[in-house]
């Protein structure tokens, strides 16, 4: 099986994504663990474009020692001179030479002719040869190049000494057959191809990138360039992860390796998210965070039963811990039950009925549950508590210069009726519990009422505590919702239902003591 090198420009092209500027201290620890991931060479920058990016160019060569580090230059000697600066001390120094070739960019950008072009790149990479041991040079916009020409650029550069040939889509323009046919004529166009490595590097202007690279490597490519996360100029370049990943999961396929640690991505696509400030969408193949989750419920149960159902990468293989079962309004019981059980709740099968009930309701509301909400829903009634009512609507009308009053309707479980009820309060909480008092025509007195948000974020559940006396009864209630008002009326109601319930098996012991005689 042969390898194709991997050519990493996330430090240069990925650096050219609009808003990203990475300190060198920064530029060293991305390397440092691109060194980790395995890539074969590293674009550590720019060197002529800044002083700073000389001097980031020069400490990524210092402290890495397995990668060859290379600096992008234009076909201009003063170019070549600063990345030889930076590079000269480097173990595996090279230079990436680059001149734009399309006629667009030749006849507006440039503003020369095909012969000049021709020039000035084999002179530039001659220059270059007297330097680095390595030189790479890139026909920019080969895309858009007429093949003659390309293939006359391709002969000039490689009599001139160049090592790599790489093939830039640099507007990412090109279908997959499209780019993979340039290798093809390039092979059997230029007599000297065999002496230098074909290079594939793509942009992802039409969501091509991988796809494009993926075809240059069927059609031979010794090398392909990308950026982790797919960062770049514009829409990116052509997202590495997700090329290797490519290459490992269909190895069959391909019938190429890398040197890649897969194991290396997870922790890499972070570091690179967190320095450059790009976040990494959730959506995105194998590094974002809903690439190995899973919230609907069928599919939830396919994965409990058995991994490949819906995974054709395990997470453990590219550096994530596991895989989520994500609960939220899509998901089924199969799910439900087995992440109450690993929260340590074992449940009949009446009483998870009950609570997926409650759940769906949450779900409606909520994105996704989360363990904490799980815990806060399975301990919102502990214990066996009758259902005398239960809560079927709730309204509020509040404002900071009217009486807050609150309007409910309870359901009595027992008898099957409706009953609806308002009371206005010296504040929301207060009307609601006069409501629910007129509604149950229980009196009681409250002794304590705490409500809490036991998770985060704006629609985290409240969790209301309430503890009520009658007599000589003293009751608790809970309540759990993502509104802390309602939460509160639940926690209301379920210590008049513990109430009742009390009350109904004192009741039943004294009807008992009298039958007994
Ligand atoms: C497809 C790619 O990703 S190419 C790489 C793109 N990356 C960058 O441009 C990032 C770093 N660039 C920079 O810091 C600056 O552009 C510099 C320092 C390189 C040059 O800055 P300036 O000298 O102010 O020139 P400016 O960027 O405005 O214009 C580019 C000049 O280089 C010329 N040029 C463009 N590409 C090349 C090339 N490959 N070889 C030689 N000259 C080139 C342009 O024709 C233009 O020349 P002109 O001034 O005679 O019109
Ligand atoms: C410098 C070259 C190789 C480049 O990044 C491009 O053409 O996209
Ligand atoms: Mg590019």
């Amino acid at each position: 099986m042969r390898t194709v090198q991997i050519f990493d420009t996330t430090l240069r092209d990925g650096e050219q994504s609009p808003g990203v500027n990475l300190s060198t201290e920064e530029k060293v620890e991305i390397a440092l663990q691109l060194e980790r991931l395995g890539v074969n060479v590293i674009e550590a920058g720019f060197a002529a474009s800044s002083p700073g990016d000389q001097s980031a160019v020069r400490e990524v060569a210092r402290v890495v020692t397995d990668a060859s580090v290379a600096s992008l230059s234009r076909a201009v000697p003063q170019d070549i001179d600063a990345a030889w600066e930076a590079l000269k001390e480097a173990k595996q120094p090279a230079i990436h030479i680059f001149l734009a070739t399309s006629p667009i960019h030749r006849e507006y950008k440039l503003r020369k002719t095909k012969e000049q072009v021709l020039e000035q790149a084999a002179e530039a990479v001659r220059y270059a040869k007297r330097f680095f041991p390595v030189v790479e040079f890139s026909p920019e916009d080969a895309g858009r190049t007429e093949i003659d020409f390309l293939c006359e650029v391709a002969d000039v550069v490689i009599r001139a000494g160049a090592d790599v040939l790489n093939i830039p889509d640099t507007v990412g323009y090109l279908t997959p057959d499209e780019y993979a046919n340039i290798f093809v004529q390039l092979r059997e166009r230029v007599p000297g191809i065999d002496r230098v490595k074909l290079s594939a590097h793509c942009h992802d202007d039409l969501g091509l990138a991988v796809a494009n690279s993926l075809a240059a490597i069927r059609a031979g490519v010794d090398q392909v360039e990308g950026a982790i996360n797919g960062i770049g100029e514009r829409a990116g370049n052509a997202a590495l992860e997700e090329v290797v990943m490519a290459l490992y999961t269909r190895q069959s396929y391909y019938q190429v390796a890398t040197t890649i640690r897969p194991a290396e991505i997870a922790r890499t696509s972070r570091l690179v998210s967190k320095l450059t400030g790009m976040p990494v969408p959730a959506n995105k193949a194998i590094v974002g965070a809903n690439a190995f989750a899973h919230e609907s419920g069928i599919h939830q149960d396919g994965m409990l039963k058995h991994q490949e159902t819906y995974e054709i990468i395990r997470p453990e293989t590219v550096g994530f811990s596991q895989t989520k079962l994500v609960l939220g309004k899509h998901s089924g019981r199969h799910a439900f039950r087995e992440r109450l059980e690993t929260l340590g709740y074992t449940l009949s099968e009446e009483r998870i009925n009950a609570l997926f009930a409650r759940f769906k309701e949450l779900a409606d509301r909520k994105k996704s549950l989360t363990d904490e909400d799980l815990i806060a829903l399975a301990e919102e009634k502990h214990g066996e508590v009758a259902e005398f009512f239960e809560l079927e609507s709730i309204q509020l009308s509040y404002g900071n210069h009217a009486l807050p009053t609150a309007s409910l309707r309870l359901r009595n479980r027992q008898t099957g009726d409706e009953v609806e009820e308002a009371a206005c309060g010296n504040g929301s909480i207060d009307a609601i519990f006069k409501a629910i008092d007129r509604a149950t025509g229980e009196q009681v007195e409250l002794l304590d009422y705490k409500v809490a948000s036991n998770t985060q974020g704006t629609d985290a559940l409240g969790e209301g505590y309430v503890q009520l006396r009658q007599g000589e009864l003293t009751v608790q209630g809970r309540g759990v919702s993502t509104d802390v008002l309602e939460a509160s009326a639940r926690a209301y109601i379920d210590a008049i239902n513990r109430l009742l319930t009390r009350k109904q098996s004192k009741n039943q012991d004294a009807t008992l003591n009298v039958v007994l005689g």
